[in-house]
């Protein structure tokens, strides 16, 4: 059967707020601006929006299937993330929006506040939840993410901070698919939340303002985040693939995590035909791995995919829920 067109590119995108990815002309030097567009969230050529379309997939839900043919190694579009925030080890050492590790020389002493920037635009740009997260004390809630090794409930904490400077809506992730959670997930989570509303109510952040913050929403959108989102290793100005391998094995640890918008409807796959790549900061790109021919849907792969069938199949489904369907696990490889 083939797909069912659900959304061309333009349309969804046009309807949502993007904090991060304000759509603005080429000229703009916007840190996560693309190389063209006006959508320049994601976007790619300059002749107009990227070569996909999201569809509905025989067996994976909503997939990304190319509009045209795409040549190995091609860009398809970047993207800017919708939420991003560095990792707890690394939030001295990397911007607290972009992500791109800051020169030796910044202000960043053991007792700078966290929230460094890389330029004076990306200060500009996270304005979005910044006046709000420096209002707050956010140590236990920290402290919670920390003790437990938790990277996501950071990622929800900028995200509430987001909502109530009114820079989005509280809805923003309601499209991306949720994560099934289990009760006993669910009660875990109840201690985050409550740290969570406690440092805003301290911060005097009035109820008016936080009347989204329900227990509802914060189990809601850390079940999306959970399976939608990115932890970002920057390659470092490698952008051919060889460097890029080579990049990777020296990879230092992930600088933090990101949500995005269209890469989250990338279905996996065992051999993918694309990968996401970061090259500065969390501005991601989307590249074609061989040749992909038109209404071929496009699959990245969320996993080591050198790991052995049974490695593989443990993690994708303990990490995302659910059971490959790819051809390389059809074929037991
Ligand atoms: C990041 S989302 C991808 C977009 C998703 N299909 C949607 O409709 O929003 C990841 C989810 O897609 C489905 N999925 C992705 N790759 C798959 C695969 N190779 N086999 C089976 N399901 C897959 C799983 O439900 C997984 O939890």
């Amino acid at each position: 059967m083939a797909p069912t067109s659900l959304v061309r590119y333009g349309r969804w995108i046009s309807r949502l707020k993007f904090p991060y990815s304000q759509a603005k002309p080429i000229s703009s030097p916007s840190p996560f601006s693309s190389s063209a567009g006006p959508y320049n969230a994601d976007s790619a050529s300059p002749g107009g929006p990227p070569p996909i379309r999201v569809s509905l997939t025989d067996s994976a839900g909503r997939g990304v299937l190319a509009t045209r043919k795409i040549g190995a190694g091609e860009l398809i579009h970047t993207a800017k993330p919708l939420v991003a925030h560095p990792s707890l080890s690394s939030i001295y050492h990397v911007c607290n929006f972009c992500l791109r590790k800051l020169q030796r020389n910044a202000n960043v002493d053991s007792d700078a506040h966290p929230a460094s920037f890389c330029s004076e635009e990306c200060e500009r740009h996270s304005k979005v939840f910044n006046n709000v997260e420096m209002e707050a004390d956010w140590s236990d809630y920290d402290n919670y993410c920390r003790e437990r090794g938790l990277k996501y409930p950071l990622l929800v904490k900028r995200l509430a901070c987001m909502v109530i400077s009114g820079a989005i809506s509280s809805d923003l992730l309601d499209i991306l698919q949720p994560s099934r959670l289990s009760t006993d997930m669910v009660l875990e989570l109840e201690e985050g939340y409550s740290l969570l509303r406690k440092a805003l109510v301290n911060a005097n952040i009035t109820d008016e303002r936080m009347l989204f913050l329900s227990q509802e929403w914060y189990t809601g959108v850390l079940a999306r985040i959970r399976i939608n989102a990115f932890r970002i290793e920057l390659a470092g100005g490698y952008e051919d693939l060889h460097s890029l391998a080579a990049a990777c094995v020296e990879a230092e640890a992930a600088v933090g995590n990101a949500v995005y918008m269209l890469p989250s409807f990338y279905n996996h796959d065992c051999d993918p035909n694309t990968h996401i790549i970061w090259i500065n900061n969390a501005n991601a790109r989307l590249k074609a791995l061989r040749d992909v021919d038109p209404d071929e849907e496009l699959r990245i792969c969320y996993i080591d995919a050198s790991m052995d069938y049974d490695a593989r199949r443990t993690l994708l489904h303990q990490g995302f829920g659910f059971t490959c369907i790819c051809a390389r696990c059809s074929s037991g490889d």
